[in-house]
């Protein structure tokens, strides 16, 4: 059976989830994109179309008639709007995913027809190449075929993990955000690479397989991330006077505040 999808919003993160779904094998054909109605939404369509192949609508209500998934990818705030204006041309069935951050699937449902089933889903940005990571949570109404229609759009996206609703805050702070820490560290890494004498080109390719390849090996060794770090650090050498400094400065308390900082924000997002 060709199930069709309707993403509404195709920013970002819009964009990512459509790329990693079109990688793994499900037709443009069968996927239509909405975009903002403006001038900058219509260039932003055609880039959309000539990029993905998918058809492309300023829409959201046509979009939505024939979809039995519909993918909500637009910011929190502009949420509630476009779930108002697509309730009443939801197909019976259809299954509604949102990937806004902290809006719970309660809240979600009453803007929607009765019984609808909705899932909440946190993705992230690497979903654009399928190496991302994306926690389901279903709603009081979604059931095993809803979740794995969900899981199935999302498998070309990278991982899928199920987790309670509960902690989908704590998710969005870790893995939502978590590419803009990592992205930080590899600039920071890079540009710390220039200041000791690397040309900038050789300092950021260090930098990116540096973080590439300590992430493979922590995925596929089956070790802890410690004992991982302990190989690399000999003693009285120079990573530990490295990691001394990242101790001085406090770098993992840096990076629980963030994370508890980025979930408190969740958490005000979803009011
Ligand atoms: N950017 C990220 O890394 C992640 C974002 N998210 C969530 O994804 C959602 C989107 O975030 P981004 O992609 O970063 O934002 P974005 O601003 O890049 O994308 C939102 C898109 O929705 C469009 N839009 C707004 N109102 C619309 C409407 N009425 N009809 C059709 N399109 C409309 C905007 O023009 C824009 O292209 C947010 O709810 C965010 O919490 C979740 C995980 C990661
Ligand atoms: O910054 C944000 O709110 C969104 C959710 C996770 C990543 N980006």
């Amino acid at each position: 059976m060709t199930e069709r999808v309707a993403i509404l919003g195709t920013g970002n993160m819009g964009e990512a989830v459509l790329a990693g779904a079109i990688g793994a094998g499900w037709s443009p054909g069968e996927i239509t994109a909405t975009v903002r109605a403006s001038e900058q939404g219509r260039a932003h369509a055609a880039a959309i179309r000539e990029r993905h192949g998918v058809a492309t609508t300023t829409e959201n209500v046509a979009a939505v008639r024939d979809a039995d998934l519909v993918v909500v990818a637009v910011k929190p705030k502009d949420l509630p709007g476009v779930l108002d204006e697509i309730a009443p041309a939801l197909a019976a069935g259809a299954v509604v995913m949102s990937i806004a951050a902290g809006i719970t699937t309660s809240a979600i449902e009453t803007h929607l027809p009765a019984g609808t089933p909705v899932v909440r889903a946190m993705p992230n940005t690497p979903a654009q190449i399928g190496a991302g990571i994306t926690a389901v949570a279903p709603g009081a109404t979604a059931d095993a075929p809803h979740l794995s229609l969900v899981e199935r759009f999302l498998a070309g996206t990278g991982d899928v993990v199920r987790v309670a609703e509960k902690d989908l805050d704590a998710v969005t702070a870790l893995s939502g955000a978590g590419p803009a820490y990592v992205f930080t560290v590899i600039d920071a890494l890079a540009e710390a690479g220039v200041h000791v004498g690397l040309k900038r080109d050789i300092a950021s390719r260090l930098a990116e397989q540096t973080v590439l390849g300590a992430a493979r090996l922590a995925a596929e060794s089956g070790e802890h991330p410690a004992v991982l770090r302990e190989r690399v650090t000999s003693p009285a050498g120079t990573t530990a006077a490295g990691l001394r400094v990242l101790e001085d400065r406090a770098v993992r308390a840096a990076f629980l505040a963030a994370v508890e900082a980025a979930r408190s924000r969740a958490v005000e997002l979803g009011g």
